[in-house]
């Protein structure tokens, strides 16, 4: 029987299409571990590094008793990075609160702080990063405008100051007392300015944030990353005081706190076909089929209990992902079954694929089915792409007549009867799904080149 089917599925490819053949390898999105909780979906809140403090000291020697400053700058807090990788297949468990390094404080001798060692959170290609409880974006209002406007140069002041005070001038040692004491006075004046400049700066970097709002990024290439939150910069050295009044500043800055954000991590897989079906349809059996990957098959309900995409490659490296999500059954938008939780997975599907089982006693009422609950979840979502496998054709004595009336009920839709236990019009099923798909994928491009 088995040998059967396979020459026939071969025939039929010869026969029917001159499309090369699959080459079924390949599973990018394994679970890693048995008994691994599939994540999804995930609130973390994340924190930069706070920057390290500046130093105060003074150089000394043999016959150099009271030597310039030389206390060094803490050193910049780690930022938080997300960044997509095609090596994740789903969210991993994160603390509550995910914090980058701190920067290490300045030391005398002019030594810097090092800077913080950056948190790097590697998520699945497709996750969308969204800040939560951020003001909304909103226009700056006249006044608000006016002040960032007045303080547009304060970022190359603000580097052409540090340059300015990064020196480290042998002490005159021909300064009276007096001069000294009023120096002192005068230092203090300075370091109030020093200290104004910088509050003048961050109110400024904040309110350049208010005209953006709140952080909202989808990634969906590899290794393409964002900074959700920036380290703090770390305080400067008693060099940076040192003015011509006052030779011997003790006064250096504390680092600044990193950026806070609260943050939503929601996966939505981006493959090219969704597989949505009722439990035991058969979905997981065409999945391995097709893609080699390899989702749990049984023959009762709720077998999948977590998103499984494969990868079908043809041979001339051309590729397609599918993503097999657990069986809907009515009612899973009032949270029936699994709910409507991993709907979010085949939501950016190009092309939806209706599994239904063509032996049962009325495929076109499950497909209704599916159809109803894909609608509850997104309204407007059937208006995708899609096509119906009928799968089970192998029972021949329900199938053929169901197929019949399948489709006189649905005359609009494509349907491929298949049979994905005996490997029965695979190919035939691939060869379609590759051209539905390559139609898209270029209707989609020459949508993205007419807009840009
Ligand atoms: N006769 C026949 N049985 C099939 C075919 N495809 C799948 N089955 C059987 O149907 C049962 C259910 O298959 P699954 O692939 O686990 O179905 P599923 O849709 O993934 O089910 P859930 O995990 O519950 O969503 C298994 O016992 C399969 O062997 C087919 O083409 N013909």
């Amino acid at each position: 029987m088995h040998a059967w089917t396979r020459s026939f599925s071969a025939t039929r490819i010869l026969a029917v299409d001159n499309d090369p053949l699959p080459k079924r390898r390949s599973i990018d999105y394994k679970l890693r571990g048995k008994g691994q909780q599939f994540i999804d979906f995930l609130r973390v809140e994340a924190r930069g590094g706070a920057g390290g403090d500046g130093c105060v000291s003074f150089h000394r020697e043999k016959f150099v008793a009271k030597g310039p400053p030389n206390g060094g700058n803490g050193g910049r807090g780690g930022h938080v990075v997300v960044r997509a990788s095609s090596d994740e297949s789903m969210l991993r468990r994160l603390g509550r609160v995910c914090s980058a390094k701190r920067g290490e404080h300045g030391q005398g001798g002019g030594r810097h702080g090092t800077t913080g060692k950056d948190l790097v959170i590697e998520v699945p290609i497709g996750t969308i990063v969204r800040e939560v409880e951020a003001p909304a974006a909103r226009p700056l209002t006249e006044d608000e405008q006016d002040d960032l406007d007045s303080l547009t140069d304060l970022e190359q002041q603000r580097i052409d100051r540090d340059k300015r005070w990064v020196y480290y001038p042998r002490m005159d040692t021909t300064i009276t007392e007096e001069q000294e004491a009023a120096g002192r006075k005068s230092f203090f004046k300075e370091a109030e300015r020093f200290m104004d400049e910088e509050d003048k700066y961050y109110r400024w970097q904040v309110k350049k944030e208010l005209r953006k709002g709140p952080l909202y990024v989808d990634l969906t290439e590899d290794g393409q990353e964002v900074v959700v939150c920036q380290g703090g910069p770390g305080g400067y050295g008693n060099p940076h005081f040192l003015t011509n009044d006052n030779r011997s500043p003790k006064w250096a800055t504390r680092g600044r706190e990193g950026q806070v954000r609260h943050l939503e991590l929601e996966l939505k897989t981006i493959a090219d076909i969704g597989l949505v079906g009722l439990p035991n349809a058969g979905k997981s059996t065409l999945l391995g089929v097709i893609s080699n990957a390899h989702p749990k098959q049984a023959a009762y309900a709720f077998t999948t209990l977590h998103p499984y995409v494969g990868t079908v490659d043809y041979i001339d490296k051309y590729q397609l992902t599918v993503a097999d999500i657990p069986g809907l059954i009515q009612g899973a938008h009032r949270n029936v079954g699994l709910g409507h939780a991993f709907l979010r997975h085949v939501e950016r599907a190009k092309l939806l694929a209706y599994v239904v089982d063509l032996s049962g006693q009325a495929p076109w009422d499950d497909l209704q089915v599916l159809r109803n609950e894909l609608e509850a979840y997104r309204p407007g979502l059937t208006r995708r792409q899609s096509l119906i496998i009928a799968n089970k054709a192998d029972l021949i004595a329900t199938a053929k007549p169901n197929l019949a009336t399948l489709q006189a009920k649905y005359p609009d839709l494509p349907i491929i009867p298949v049979s994905a236990r005996y490997d029965k019009n695979i190919v035939k099923l691939t060869s379609s799904l590759r051209k539905i798909v390559d139609t898209i994928r270029q209707q989609d491009q020459a949508n993205r080149n007419s807009h840009s």
